[in-house]
């Protein structure tokens, strides 16, 4: 498994007003697919591409496009659905297709409660957005899902992980193909496996406790 964790600037200046409390929904909002824009750049450097013959106005020359099939975006409801706009801006044509996940708080244990996907991935690579790695349970699930389904490629995006969460993807990924990309790696869990210092319940902060 591929691991890239962030390193620049302006992305721990915008992680910096995420994790801070005082931070509004609507800021928070935006600062989610801010940072998915600058995360999509790194996790999309293998995207696959072939050659494609055009005319400038000035000559013919050969440039790339993405290869068929596309790729397929999977964000994780509800959190990863921030990210999506983001993700989109980068690459219009992708496909979407979505995974419901809750984590039972007491557990630890996700339940898959919802799924629109294509019956089979074959071929396909597949990008999975969740902002936060915290055990590693609900995108290991996720990503042993796509596997099931036939893809050969999967890239989860994460805002934050955990060395714990790290390590459980890389167990689930075993000699597959996966990458992570990671905004920043914090330092662990707490009690009720909350990533710490983190920036506590994304979904919440993003959408309301209205899901609770
Ligand atoms: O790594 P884990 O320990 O599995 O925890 C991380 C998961 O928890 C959060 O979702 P949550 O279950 O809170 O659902 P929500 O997005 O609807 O709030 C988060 O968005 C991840 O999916
Ligand atoms: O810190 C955490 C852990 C799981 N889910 C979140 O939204 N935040
Ligand atoms: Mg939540």
């Amino acid at each position: 498994m591929r691991v890239f964790v962030a390193d620049h600037p302006l992305i721990t200046h915008k992680l910096t007003v995420l994790r801070d409390t005082k931070t509004s929904q609507p800021t928070f909002r935006l600062l989610i697919e801010e940072l998915m824009t600058l995360l999509a750049y790194e996790a999309t450097r293998e995207v696959r591409v072939e050659p494609h013959a055009i005319e400038t106005p000035v000559a013919p020359t050969t440039g790339v496009k993405l290869s068929e099939p596309l790729p397929l975006i999977v964000p994780i409801l509800r959190a990863g659905l921030g990210m999506l706009e983001g993700m989109v801006k980068l690459v219009p044509t992708a496909e979407v297709g979505f995974l419901g996940m809750a984590r039972d708080e007491e557990t630890l244990q996700p339940t898959t409660y919802a799924e629109r996907l294509p019956e089979s991935l074959a071929g396909r690579q597949c990008f999975v957005l969740d902002p936060m790695l915290a055990t590693g349970g609900s995108l290991a699930a996720a990503i042993k899902f796509l596997f099931d389904r036939g893809a050969d490629d999967v890239t989860a995006i994460c805002v934050l992980g955990t060395p714990e969460g790290v390590e459980a993807i890389e167990q689930a990924a075993g000699d597959r193909e996966v990458t992570l990309v990671l905004g920043a790696l914090d330092d662990g869990l707490n009690e009720q496996a909350y990533i710490v210092p983190g920036l506590g319940d994304a979904g919440d902060r993003l959408y309301g406790t209205a899901g609770d």
